[in-house]
């Protein structure tokens, strides 16, 4: 349903994606794994459009996006939730959750809104909170909550378990879980090798801005490399 196609992106004169093709399937969860500045962001952000590619093509069921500006794309099913939730601090729970219905009529809003307290029950109790007083894991709830509004097809995740405790890990991978069961494609990036892939049907290395290795969930715990560089597993025998 998602199709990246030989993405090439720039900052200035500085090439940081090389020729990135991905794809991500109805009802699927995939992965973007790769170590700092390897360009996970970057995947993310040429996908939603909210940073330009030099060339390549970005398809949503069959639709080229390329071109077509960021804000468009919540329209054609697909949404963000951004690194650091990136949250309004001052304005409430529910005055943050509302935003991401922008593109929506109000009626379509108001169903959204319920529905997606369903899906986040634990949010009920702090709608009118101020989200700047929330914990860290409290506002990525917000910011999948913000994502969801916009009723996507594919939600693209920038490290939604950044600088969440162990716990709130755990809350949130079931919660994007339980996303996925309800018929919503994620593409998610991520830094660790075992969270990534054991939450992924599918997943992508990124070294230095290309991919280098991609396959199940399951082949990529499994790969040699994976396993020496990113799990340690072999070097603690020596
Ligand atoms: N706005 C920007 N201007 C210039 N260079 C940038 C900008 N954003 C990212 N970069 C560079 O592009 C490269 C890829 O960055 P990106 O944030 O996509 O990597 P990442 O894998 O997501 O890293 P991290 O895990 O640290 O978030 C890095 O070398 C980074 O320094």
């Amino acid at each position: 349903m998602l199709e990246l196609k030989g993405i090439n992106v720039h900052y200035g004169s500085t090439q940081v994606l090389w020729d990135v093709s991905m794809s991500v399937g109805r009802g699927e969860i995939v992965s973007v794994m790769g170590p700092n500045g390897s360009g996970k962001s970057t995947v993310l952000k040429a996908a939603m459009g909210l940073k330009k590619a030099s060339s390549g093509a970005v398809i949503l069921n069959g639709t080229d996006l390329q071109g077509k500006s960021a804000t468009t794309r919540p329209r054609q099913g697909m949404s963000i939730v951004l690194e650091r939730r990136r949250l309004f601090p001052r304005m409430s729970v529910r005055e943050n959750i509302l935003l991401g219905a922008f593109t929506r009529p109000q009626k379509d809003a108001r169903r959204a809104f319920d529905e997606v307290l369903d899906t986040l029950p634990d949010l009920k109790p702090h709608l009118n909170a101020t989200a700047g007083k929330l914990s860290g894991g409290q506002q990525q709830m917000v910011a999948i909550a913000r994502g969801l509004m916009a009723d996507p097809r594919v939600l693209l995740m920038d490290e939604p378990f950044l600088g969440l405790s162990p716990i709130m890990v755990k809350t949130v991978s079931g919660i994007m879980k339980s996303i996925n069961e309800r018929g919503v494609a994620i593409l998610f990036n991520e830094q660790n090798a075992k969270l990534s892939f054991a939450l992924s049907h599918r997943g992508y290395l990124l070294e230095s801005g290309r991919v280098v290795l991609s396959g199940s969930g399951e082949e990529m715990l499994d790969h040699p490399e994976v396993k020496r560089v990113y799990l340690g597993v072999g070097a603690a025998a020596k």
